[in-house]
């Protein structure tokens, strides 16, 4: 569904992108990890052409991006991220609304459509879709800003760092309500984040960039199990060596594993909450910023 083929971004001496090559098949949602200033971002808005590569190509469903004017593009691309960038002077069924307009859609296919939108991110529409931005909580604007993204029914979302300044708990639901409507209307997904439990918990797959390049791209699994560099490992068992030194400081020597005991609501291939111990143990070390 999108495919990177060598693509590289200069910045005068500097290669934000590195010669990245990379497919996304049709309903997948790969996740793109790294630590700051890696490439991620650049690598997001080449796909829907707010940054231009300086050399290689991207398809998208079979089809050079750079054959498709930027606003047509973008208009069939959802794309969320952290700043949200909510009209402020417009209510929020204007907000959602405005690619449908621009569209051209008769109104009461778009009033129709706001209304099922918010629904879908489990907002009440009665009671949101004439409020302003500035009247709702980080997490419903967030909400909001996901079924801005849908409303004219992209086949493929960009997200940077959607939930990133979000509280846990609202981070937590968030996630889970996204995995939730990226399998409900088979989206293919790019998912931006530095958070290596974010990325296992919603990645079918996880690219990891370090420098502009593409370090290594596959299941978390096989990322913990046979991690190219210690970069990668070191990356990898962070979560888990978070994990056990929470236990020891609540005192759980006790503890049984299934530390969250939540409703099943995983990504399929339970990529994490088993008894998988990855390599790489260093006992007692913070290298990694993972918040
Ligand atoms: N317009 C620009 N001019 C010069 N350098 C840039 C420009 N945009 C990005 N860069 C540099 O390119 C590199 C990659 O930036 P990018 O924003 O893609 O990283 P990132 O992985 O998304 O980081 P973060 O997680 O902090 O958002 C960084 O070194 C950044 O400083």
């Amino acid at each position: 569904m999108i495919e990177l083929q060598k693509v590289t971004k200069r910045h005068g001496d500097l290669l934000a992108v590195d010669g990245v090559s990379l497919r996304v098949e049709p309903g997948e949602l790969l996740v793109l990890l790294g630590g700051s200033g890696s490439g991620k971002t650049t690598t997001l808005k080449m796909i829907n052409r707010l940054i231009e590569p300086t050399s290689g190509r991207i398809l998208l469903d079979g089809r050079d991006v750079a054959e498709t004017p930027p606003h047509a593009l973008r208009r069939s691309i959802g794309y969320v991220f952290q700043q949200i960038g909510l009209f402020p002077h417009l209510t929020i069924a204007e907000n959602i609304a405005i690619t449908p307009s621009l569209l051209g859609w008769a109104p009461a296919r778009i009033r129709a459509r706001v209304d099922a939108l918010l629904d879908l991110v489990e907002l009440d529409p009665a009671a949101i879709r004439d409020r302003r931005p500035d009247e709702l909580s980080g997490g419903q604007a967030q909400r909001v800003g996901v079924a801005r993204a849908l409303a004219a029914e992209p086949k493929v979302m960009l997200l940077d760092e959607p939930f990133g300044a979000l509280d846990p708990l609202t981070r937590d639901r968030l996630q889970r309500s996204f995995l939730r409507i990226r399998r409900q209307l088979g989206l293919t997904a790019i998912f931006v984040t530095h958070d290596m439990i974010e990325a296992i918990l919603l990645g079918d797959r996880i690219a990891v960039m370090g420098r502009g390049r593409l370090l290594q791209v596959g299941t978390a699994r096989e990322l913990a199990r046979a991690p190219v560099d210690d970069e990668v490992a070191q990356l990898l068992s962070t979560p888990q060596r978070q994990a056990r030194r929470v236990e020891a400081l609540l005192g759980g020597e006790g503890g049984e594993g299934g530390d969250d005991g939540d409703d099943g609501d995983h990504s399929d291939d339970g990529a994490a909450g088993d008894t998988d111990v990855s390599p790489g143990e260093a006992p007692g070390e913070t290298s990694k910023e993972t918040p």
